[in-house]
Formats: structure tokens, sequence, C-alpha cells
């Protein structure tokens, strides 16, 4: 192709990302955008074709990034290439999100026209303008009769800063006004820059193991062009490898020749090792390297740390294979090996929080078939011992003897609370009831105020953000980021079952609700830890001081009992049902324990605790 034809085409290239809170309707105006070009037919099409993963579908959660090129015959006459690129929306997942927002131009923002504003709406757009992206808002849902466009309108224009005059109303259920979004796509997000000429510069975005393929990496194109037989080389650890395909994704993987600046697809190089690629590094030739990497992404640290067993100790490493994949194209998920008295041999992973928790645990199960055991999460803290030496400790059970503990520091975060004056009272109670220390408040306008609070992290990754959002009838987003860690007056909480502390229950609670929780978690454990053949005592102890107690009485267990005879069928489903909850039961000592009971902790809520 001839030089010049080729920076025409840069011109006519359009690469952005949807940006919404939870729910706003992100998926359904990417399904409406592949069909209106054609990308799907639309008997071909599976709802939300870009929420690949099972999971996501039945979450009805954004989990994974995906790219998609699609041809889009303008008002002008050009035929134009799109890249779209889907984003999650939920607050765990922020870190995907600028991930993705870095191999665009621009954003569309998608607003709820009846919920208006939400936390991550302003959070994702902070996201698109740290990264400079064009904003093009969008109104969606504006056939619900509680639609409100121009207030909503006002709204963004108050909170997140951003000309919304011009917003595009869309109804995606309908398709009304995806048509007027497509031309405004055109209109608004710049062309992409870059030099043809220079040396190959890729950024990885994203990246999945693919058992024939090895690793393939999501990439964008920001100068030269790569093509099969290409020798490139990731800056980040100087490894060289040989392009073996590349291509774009229109939704099913398409294989190109090249994939030249400007552009967003797939590349595979016969890469094997998973951790030889990470997202965020750049891709140049290997033997006309691009002066400068690209300035990456910032690095993430999880927030959340719990224990992870295979019920079969036999899986251990099948354990570790599965983490590692996963760990591909998932920066913020970290793991060590640990062990445990009670649960054998396992890792201890790191979370940005419980959501990213709970998938990462669905996606092994599922995905790699593998019966966890999970306990529960509980975030770093510093140990600074009498010898003057500190640690940090993110498991309770490994927390050194009282009396070599000088003092225990507790990880704080700066915590931004935006909300409607008329709810102010209602936060600063929540904030004060969970630790929090009130720094400042200011009117943001008439109506909307922004609260600081700085909050211990252990606070804040239970239920903060829920009890937040019902205490306000959603009207409130929050941000948070990382302070430093403060003295705090926490103490190890033990749970002994007939007398043996178990260690994998064990968790570290601030002195003033010591009581309260481990008496809640008792009775709570009481309901969850089943009938044995023999009495199980259950106690929960600050070092050698008992401060609860309960008593899971002997039962001898006949699940079919009740069923009146002959019924050989359903008597055998029964027994299998129970099979099946016995996988993920672990044997600590002589008693059965089910994974409910690790996360005995998180099941315990305020109003637990009042009793
Ligand atoms: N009435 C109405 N409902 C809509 C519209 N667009 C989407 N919905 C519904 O809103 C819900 C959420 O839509 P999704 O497209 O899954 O939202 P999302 O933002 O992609 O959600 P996540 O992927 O979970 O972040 C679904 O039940 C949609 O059917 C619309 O224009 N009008």
């Amino acid at each position: 192709m001839p030089e010049q034809d080729l920076t025409e085409r840069q011109k006519y290239i359009r690469n952005f990302s949807i940006v919404a809170h939870i729910d706003h309707g992100k998926s359904t105006i990417a399904d409406r955008i592949l069909e209106l070009t054609d990308t799907v037919a639309k008997r071909d099409m599976e709802n939300q074709i870009l929420d690949n993963m099972e999971i996501e579908r039945e979450r009805g959660i954004t989990i994974k990034l995906n790219a998609v090129e699609l041809q889009y015959q303008a008002q002008d006459g050009h035929n134009y290439t799109f890249h779209l690129i889907d984003t999650p929306g939920h607050v765990d997942f922020s870190y995907e999100v600028s991930r993705s927002l870095a191999a665009c131009e621009g954003a569309l923002l998608v607003v709820d026209a009846a919920q208006g504003v939400e936390a991550q709406t302003m959070a994702n757009a902070y996201l698109a303008v740290d990264n400079d992206l064009e904003i093009i808002p969008v109104l969606n849902k504006v056939d619900l009769p509680s639609a409100d466009p121009d207030l909503v309108k006002s709204e963004i224009e108050d909170m997140v800063g951003i000309d919304a005059e011009d917003a595009v109303l869309t109804s995606a259920k309908k398709g009304t006004g995806i048509p007027e979004l497509l031309e405004r796509i055109v209109q608004d997000v710049p062309a992409p820059t870059g030099d043809l000429q220079a040396p190959l510069k890729a950024l990885i975005f994203d990246s999945v193991y693919d058992s024939y393929r090895g690793v393939v990496l999501s990439i964008r194109v920001l100068d030269g062009q790569v093509k099969v037989g290409d020798q490139i080389e990731l800056m980040n650890n100087g490894k060289k490898f040989e392009v073996t395909e590349v291509g774009v994704m229109s939704p099913k993987a398409v294989p190109r020749k090249s994939l030249m600046v400007g552009d967003v697809g797939y590349l595979t190089a016969s890469i094997k090792n998973v951790q030889d690629t990470r997202v965020g590094d750049t891709i140049t030739s290997a033997e006309n390297s691009t002066a400068e990497a690209l300035p990456g992404y910032r690095k993430i640290t999880p927030m959340v740390y719990s224990g992870m067993y295979p019920v079969d100790n036999a899986k251990y490493s099948d354990l570790r294979e599965s983490l590692e994949k996963l760990q591909l194209n998932d920066a913020a998920l970290e793991f060590v090996p640990e062990t445990s008295q009670a649960l054998g041999f396992g890792f201890r992973v790191g979370f940005l929080g419980l959501l990213h928790m709970d998938v990462i645990q669905e996606r092994l199960e599922r995905e790699f078939d593998l019966d966890l055991i999970m306990t529960a999460p509980s975030v770093n803290y510093e140990v600074v011992l009498t010898t003057g030496e500190s640690e940090i400790i993110d498991n309770p059970s490994a927390l050194p003897e009282p009396s070599a503990i000088r003092e225990i520091k507790e990880p704080m975060v700066h915590a931004e609370i935006m909300v409607p004056k008329n709810y102010v009272g209602a936060v600063m109670e929540l904030a004060q009831r969970k630790r929090g220390q009130f720094q400042t408040m200011d009117y943001l306008d008439d109506y909307h105020v922004k609260i600081i609070y700085n909050l211990p992290l252990a606070e804040i990754i239970y239920d903060f953000f829920d009890s937040l959002k019902s205490s306000t009838h959603g009207f409130a987003s929050l941000d948070y980021h990382l302070l430093d860690y403060e003295v705090s007056q926490m103490v190890k909480m033990d749970i002994l079952l007939n007398g043996e502390a178990v260690d994998a229950l064990s968790f570290i609670v601030h002195q003033d609700f010591a009581y309260q929780r481990g008496r809640a978690i008792v009775q709570k454990l009481k309901t969850i830890i089943p009938r044995q053949q023999f009495e199980v005592a259950i106690q929960a102890a600050i070092g050698t001081k008992i401060v609860a107690r309960s008593t899971v009485k002997a039962y001898r267990k006949d699940v079919t009992g009740p069923l009146y005879g002959g019924d050989q069928t359903r008597k055998n489903k029964l027994l299998d049902k129970q099979k099946k909850g016995k996988k993920r039961m672990k044997d600590v000592g002589r008693v059965s324990v089910p994974q409910a009971a690790f996360m005995a902790v998180l099941q315990v809520g305020d109003d637990d605790l009042k009793n």
C-alpha cells in the first residue's frame, strides 16, 4: 500500500471506550452499536456479546476487557474503523478501566437518565480525564418515565465538570439515539496520532492464555506497524519473540497481515510462559527498537488478603497453576504460599476488594474445576515488636505473642464521600460508627456536599459501601485512597473448636468491639457448623481469656429420614446433594467445618452486634 494511503487510513480510525456506573446500560449500548454497524447479524447475536464470560453473564457485571473492531459508513461518505473497548463498571475493577482507557482517544460516559450521576460515573470520568480522552456524555434509558435528562445534564456539569449540554440521548433498549451517537463518535473522538515510519511501539492492555496459541495479547499500536514473522521485544524484560499471528476481534478473531499505527487488535508470538508478559508493558521491534517504553500502568496493590486452600490437598499445584493463569491479565492479583495447621497447604492471596475476591474464587471453581476453602479476608497490619523491629502481617494467625508486641498499626484511608446535603447526618453517623475521623466538609454547589473522613481500611472493605448506599438511598458516592498506618488498639481473637484453636478462624479486631464481635461470631458459627456425631464446643478467646462460648449438640445424621420409603431416585438425589455439600467441608481435627464458617466474620452484620 502506498504510504499516503496509510496515513489517510489513520484519519478514519476511532478508538473509544464506554464507561459507566454499573447497570447504567453500557453493555446494551455496545450491543446496539454492534448491531447497527452489522458487526454481528441480529439473529446471531448472543445477548450482550461483549460480556463473554459465563460468570459475567450470570452476575451481569463486566470484569474482562474486550476490544472489537467495527466498520461504520458515516454521513460524510467515508468508511470509518471503530475500535470499541469495553470496560468493567465496579469500584473493585477501576484498574482495568484505566488499562483500556490508555488504548483510546475517546470515551462515552454513559449515565442512566433516571438514576443520574453515581460513584463510578465520577470515578470513571476522572480516569478518562486523566488519560486526556475526549468525553462524550450519553444519557441512556430516556424511555423510562422517571428519566429526567435536564436534571442529569446539570448533575454531570456540576459533579463531573464537563459540558453536557450536547449530551446524546439514547434508549439502548429501544435503539433510539444510537445513529446520532455513531456520528458523534466520528466528529468528536480524535483520530489516533503516531508515526507509521517510527519503530514499532505498542501497548499491551490485556492478555489471555490459550492452550493452543500460548499467550494472546491485546495491543494498541502507537507507532509503526507489526506483522507476522517480525521479531518483537517485550521492553519490560528484554525477551524476544517471533510474531505468529496478528488480527482483530470482529467480534471473533479475524487474522490480518499486519497491525498499524492507531490499530487495536491481538498478537500471538508463541509466548508459552505466562510470566513473560505484563499488562502495561511496551512491545517494540527487536531489530529497530523505540527509544522509550510507555510509562506503563500505576502499580496496583491489593487491599485485602485471604487464605485459599484446595479442599483436596492433592490439588495444590493445580491451584498454583490456575492462579498464575488468572494473574496473567489481572495485575492486582497477588499470591504467596502459606500453610495452615487446620487447612494444610494453600496460598495467601491479595485482592482489590471483596467483589474481586468473589470473582476470582468463582473463576477458579468453574473454569479450573477446583473446590476451595477461603478464609476471612483481612487487611495488612504493621506490628512493632518490643525489640523495635516492625513487620507487616496479612494473616491474623501470624500475629506474634502479645508479650512480644509493642504496638499494632492499621492502614487508614482518605475517603471522599459526595452526597446531597440532606444525607449529611446519615453519612456522619455511619462514618463515626466505623471509627472514622472527620476531616472536612465542603459544599460543591447548592445541593451537594463533599465530606472527607479518615477511616480504617478494615472498616471500609467489608460493608461500608453497601451501608453508605442504603443509608443515603443510593445517592452517595465514595472514592478512597490509602494513607499511612496508624497505631490502633487491635487484638487477635482466636476461635476454638473443642478446645483447639483453629488458626484459619482467627481474626484481628479493635479492642472496643472485641467482646461484641466474639459473641456474635460464636453464635453465628453455632448456626453454620452442622451437628456431628459428638458435641462441638465453640469458644472465642483473646489470649487465654475466653470471651464467648456456645455448643453444637451431637446428632445422628440421616438426611433421607423424613422421606417415606420406596422412592430410591429421590433418595439418591438427596445423598448426592449431601456429598456435594461435603466437598466444601474441611475436617479440622475431628470436626467437619463448612466453607461458610471461615467467612462468618463477614456475615456478622450490625444487627448481630446489637444483640
Ligand atoms: N429501560 C431501559 N433499560 C435499559 C436501557 N439500557 C439498558 N437497560 C437495562 O438496564 C440493565 C443494565 O444494562 P447493562 O447494559 O447490562 O448495564 P451495564 O452498564 O453494562 O452493566 P455492567 O456490565 O453490569 O456494568 C439491563 O437490565 C438492561 O436491559 C434503556 O435504554 N432503557
